[in-house]
């Protein structure tokens, strides 16, 4: 979980490489339902029919309980009907980014129409989203600061105390 940009696609792929799990991504399992891009679905039906798609995508992924490695799209947790899913999904990760990390990575890109001042509107959309992802988290990692491979070694670690600690609560 994370920005857009904030790398859940490049990260989720190599965690369940290690991890030996399926990844799943939840914005490409929409497409191939839909078979329409998350633009076509955004144009035709509207936000509001997106985010009834993801819920009902986690939903479905609760109800599987198969262990996976999965990346959602930046905005699912920010809706409140899909707040209480994810918790039963599993343990989620928070790949925390600066807004200068995020400029960097989203410069150019097509999936997140900036306009103008592109650190500007992360800066205002980051300041709502970062306490929701912030509240929804087991596990928080910057990402931005250290080498990719530094990263999955923290997110490894942090997953296996998580377990351990989990483990001995029950
Ligand atoms: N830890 C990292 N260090 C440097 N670049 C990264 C890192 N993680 C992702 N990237 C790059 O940032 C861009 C966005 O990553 P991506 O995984 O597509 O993000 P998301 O799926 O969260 O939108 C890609 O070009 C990716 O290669
Ligand atoms: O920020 C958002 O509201 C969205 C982020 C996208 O996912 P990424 O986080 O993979 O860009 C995708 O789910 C959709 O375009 C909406
Ligand atoms: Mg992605």
């Amino acid at each position: 979980m994370g920005f857009n940009g904030s790398g859940k696609t490049r990260v989720g792929k190599r965690l369940a490489k290690d991890l030996n799990l399926p990844y799943l991504d939840v914005d490409k399992s929409i497409v191939s339902h839909m078979k329409m891009s998350v633009n076509e679905i955004y144009t035709k039906f509207g936000e509001p029919f997106f985010r009834a798609l993801e819920t009902r995508e986690i939903k479905e992924l609760i109800e599987l309980d198969k262990p996976l490695v999965i990346s959602i799209g930046a905005g699912l947790p920010i809706q409140e009907q899909n707040q209480k899913y994810l918790k039963d999904l599993g343990i989620v990760i928070y790949l925390k980014a600066s807004v200068e990390t995020l400029a960097k990575r989203l410069e150019g890109s097509s999936s997140f129409h900036a306009g103008e001042n592109l650190p500007e509107k992360i800066k205002k959309l980051l300041a709502v989203r970062d306490p929701v992802y912030e509240k929804m988290s087991d596990i928080q990692v910057v990402t931005g600061v250290k080498p990719f491979e530094g990263l999955i070694c923290e997110i490894k670690e942090k997953l296996e105390n998580y377990q351990k600690t989990v483990e001995k609560i029950q």
